[in-house]
């Protein structure tokens, strides 16, 4: 039997401020911090034991990654960064306030956008600054994999080439896995882990800055999830 955590990035300097982020790569806030500790304690009282970390290459992901370890004594564990658990690409959204494009395109279609499993955001083009194609991050992809939008669809399929290659077979081997990544990229991999439907995939909201724990049988099939 092996463990997966799940922990979503602490609350980020652009969740205090509504603003859609995506890849936008920005800092934790002071209260994410706060979480991000809060976490690694509370791993620490549960007495889990990882053996590998995974995050994104995102800094509100890694960072609380680092705080969450260092907090439950783990700091020194394995880990690999991976673009693939990146935050969905919220397209021309990133960097809009959420509640003001409810104003603009109304609360449905914002709606939709956020939590639907299939409709696309609006695409942001490559020649725009805040485009991934001139982040020097991504400089070793191959160009059509770099997103310019992303809906939850899209975002499951680049994730789970990065499950079925680093992170299942770990937890296959016996290893206890934890995964610090974001509100989508997460949802993404619970719809998966637990079978959830296109339409039911919707009600899913992961908090920040909790774990969330799976024990795993030798099939990967959960038998058990709490949240710290
Ligand atoms: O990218 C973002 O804006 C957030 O991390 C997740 O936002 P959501 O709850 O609107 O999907």
């Amino acid at each position: 039997m092996s463990k997966l955590v799940f922990i979503r990035h602490g609350q980020s300097e652009w969740n205090l401020k509504n603003l859609f982020t995506g890849w936008t790569d920005v800092n934790l806030s002071e209260n994410g911090v706060a979480e991000a500790k809060e976490a690694g304690r509370k791993l620490k009282d549960a007495g889990i034991q990882l053996d590998q970390a995974y995050t994104s290459v995102l800094k509100r992901a890694i960072m609380t990654l680092h705080y969450a370890l260092e907090e439950s004594d783990q700091l020194w564990i394995p880990e690999v960064k991976s673009w693939r658990l990146n935050e969905r690409h919220y397209g021309d959204l990133q960097g809009q306030n959420k509640a003001e494009a409810a104003e603009k395109f109304g609360e449905e279609q914002v709606h939709i956008w956020r939590r639907s499993y299939d409709v696309l955001p609006p695409m942001l083009s490559e020649d725009d600054p805040r485009s991934a194609a001139q982040d020097r991050r991504y400089a070793n992809l191959d160009p059509n994999v770099i997103p310019g939008g992303e809906n939850l669809k899209v975002t499951l399929e680049r994730v789970m080439p990065f499950w079925e290659d680093h992170i299942a077979p770990d937890l296959l081997a016996g290893k206890n896995v934890i995964v610090a990544a974001h509100g989508n990229s997460l949802r993404a991999l619970t719809k998966y882990l637990e079978g959830i439907s296109d339409d039911d995939i919707i009600n899913l909201e992961i908090p920040t800055g909790q774990p969330i724990v799976y024990d795993l049988d030798e099939n990967l099939k959960v038998v058990d999830k709490k949240q710290l």
